[in-house]
């Protein structure tokens, strides 16, 4: 039977990567690509089909940070499917995002270095604004506009006799203590990056919790860093060539050696772009470079750059470096056999491996969230 794959945010970094890797994995699969941005969508799908010829690639219009557009994206993925396999809950934003340089140079000297670079804490904080419902952005993107889809679609995922699974890309960034219960959407704080993805771990377990008995699974991701528009959105592109030395170095500290929950995948692209279309090499040399090489994916003059450091002492060519997202394991997964309160990291063995490890979510999670 043919699987039902829906990808939010696909049309870019993270989301698109994982849309390329399940085709190469299942050639049966309808996949359909839920995107904000229609051109975008479009140009992602070519690119897809330029890699997955006989694929099936279909289209969605779904901004979630508007609750009028999910409402309107679940009528239409009701009309056109009977049911859906995996949901992957994939789009997301960090927006003005602000690196304190104080705190990082302080922190480089201290013990929490190596947590530092893994999580980010106390290093970034974002500038959120209300959007056109009147909800702060990042909540109603990260979270509030996927939970009311989920819901929106139980029909297609809680059916009778059959499995289907949700998906959140959720980050190391994620911690209990940005989130609090009495500023649910973080509308006083400055880190509501951490705490809407906090709060969609949280969710997803209170999903399990009361929605495994109809058959729907929930789990949480966590891909280490990886360059995309949102990092790039951090910092340019040639400040990370510059920091690189700087992360390689805390990869080989020896305290990666006794920690295992450091994982960095930085792959940058050093080389400018011959593409004319703007839009098209913004969106797409982020994933350009995580392909090996010369396929359809590649817009003519991008040249990809393959610098992966790895924590663990090897700095090499990584040409496929998605082969390691756990979105895609998970997806190879029996739900059965995951834990419903573990979030799985995406991480690099010292001798390069990409692998998928269960952690548990960061600290007890607050009883209010999961009655
Ligand atoms: N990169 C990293 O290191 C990490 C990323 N993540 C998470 O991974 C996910 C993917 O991000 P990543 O690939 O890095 O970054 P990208 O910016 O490349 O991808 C984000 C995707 O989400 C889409 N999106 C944003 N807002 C909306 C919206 N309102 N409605 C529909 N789609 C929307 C974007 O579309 P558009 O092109 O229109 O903006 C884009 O396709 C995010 O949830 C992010 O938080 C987690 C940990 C680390
Ligand atoms: C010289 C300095 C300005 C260098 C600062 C380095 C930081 C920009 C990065 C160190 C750890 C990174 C990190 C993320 C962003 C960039 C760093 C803060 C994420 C928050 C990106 C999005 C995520 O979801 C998790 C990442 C954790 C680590």
């Amino acid at each position: 039977m043919e699987k039902i794959v829906v990808v939010t945010g696909a049309n870019s970094g993270i989301g698109l990567a994982l849309c390329d890797r399940l085709l190469s994995e299942d050639g049966r699969l309808r996949l359909c690509l839920a995107c904000r941005n229609m051109k975008r969508a479009e140009a992602a799908r070519t690119a897809l089909l330029a890699c997955h010829g006989d694929a099936r690639v279909d289209l969605l219009h779904l901004d979630v940070g508007s609750a009028r557009s999910v409402l309107s994206a679940a009528e239409e993925l009701k009309a056109r499917y009977r049911r859906m396999d995996f949901l992957y809950l994939n789009a997301g934003i960090m927006p003005n995002p602000t690196v304190d340089i104080r705190a990082f140079f302080k922190g480089l000297f201290s013990r929490n270095v190596v947590n530092m670079f893994a999580t980010a804490e106390g290093l970034l904080t974002q500038q959120d604004q209300l959007n056109s419902d009147g909800l702060q952005e990042v909540f109603a993107t990260n979270l509030f506009g996927h939970f009311l889809l989920i819901r929106e679609l139980e029909p297609l995922l809680c059916q009778p006799g059959h499995t289907s699974r949700l998906v959140w890309t959720s980050s190391s960034n994620a911690r209990r203590s940005a989130f609090s219960i009495q500023d649910i959407q973080h509308r006083r704080g400055k880190e509501p990056y951490s705490s809407s993805k906090y709060a969609s771990d949280m969710l997803s377990m209170a999903l399990n919790k009361h929605k495994n008995q109809q058959g729907l699974f929930s789990s949480v991701i966590c891909p280490g860093l990886v360059m995309t528009n949102l990092t790039y959105g951090i910092l340019p592109s040639f400040f990370w060539t510059l920091i690189m030395p700087i992360m390689w170095l805390v990869g080989c500290s020896a305290l990666y050696l006794f920690t295992s929950n450091f994982n960095l995948k930085p792959r940058l692209t050093t080389s400018p772009s011959r593409h004319t279309d703007p839009d098209f090499h913004q969106h797409f040399h982020a994933y350009a470079v995580q392909r090996s090489r010369g396929t359809g994916l590649y817009p003519a003059g991008v040249f990809r750059v393959h610098t992966s450091l790895r924590p663990g002492l090897r700095r090499g060519v990584n040409t496929n470096s998605c082969s390691g997202l756990s979105q895609h394991w998970l997806f190879l997964q029996k739900p059965e056999s995951l834990d419903p309160r573990a979030k799985y990291q995406s991480l690099t063995s010292g001798l390069g491996t990409n692998y998928t490890e269960p952690r548990r979510v960061s600290n007890v999670c607050p009883r209010q969230i999961l009655l």
